[in-house]
């Protein structure tokens, strides 16, 4: 009796989440300097998207999980994007699955570094937002609007999420 598919948790990298996403961090020189001199904007750095609706800012606070972690659901949002902007500098873990005949395929794991951010493209599969510690705190920036923006999909065999080592 073999026990649940394990999946290793990687670093958190833009190239390794462009299909999935945008990762959202000030790093290396910026866009623009604004504010004399004294402020790097790191400007529009996330394809963002409210089909039939508006941009939200919601404020999450949600339990911290713990690794090894079992991810047993994935959702996703077809009428928009969802971006997760953590308001403490903790890590968290970010689960995603490509899209396999409407269904999620092979899901992969992240764990961010301080100051990153998400933001998932509209339809992406995700595991739902897991921080790590306490508090889970963060802004959330996606769709308000009508109609039915969440489909959810159980996994008939959960997978664990491990730390990479
Ligand atoms: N349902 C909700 O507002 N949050 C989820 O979409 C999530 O990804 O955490
Ligand atoms: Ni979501």
């Amino acid at each position: 009796m073999t026990g649940p598919a394990r999946i290793a948790a990687q670093p958190l990298t833009a190239a390794a989440f462009a299909p999935f996403g945008d990762v959202l961090e000030a790093k290396g020189p910026p866009d623009r300097l604004i504010n004399q001199g004294l402020c790097g904007r790191f400007h529009d750095r996330a394809r963002l998207s409210f089909a039939d609706g508006r941009a939200g800012i919601s404020l999450f606070r949600a339990e911290p999980r713990t690794l090894p972690y079992t991810l047993d659901l994935l959702e996703r949002h077809p009428l928009g994007s969802q971006a997760f902007l953590p308001m403490t500098e903790y890590p968290f873990l970010v689960t995603v699955a490509p899209d396999a005949d409407g269904r999620p395929g092979t899901p992969l794991a992240f764990l961010t570094t301080p100051g990153q951010g998400i933001n998932l493209h509209a339809g992406t599969w995700h595991g739902v937002l897991t921080p790590l510690h306490a508090p889970g705190l963060f802004a959330v920036v996606d769709r308000i609007g009508p109609g039915d923006n969440l489909e959810e999909h159980f996994l008939a065999k959960p997978v664990m999420i491990t730390h990479q080592f």
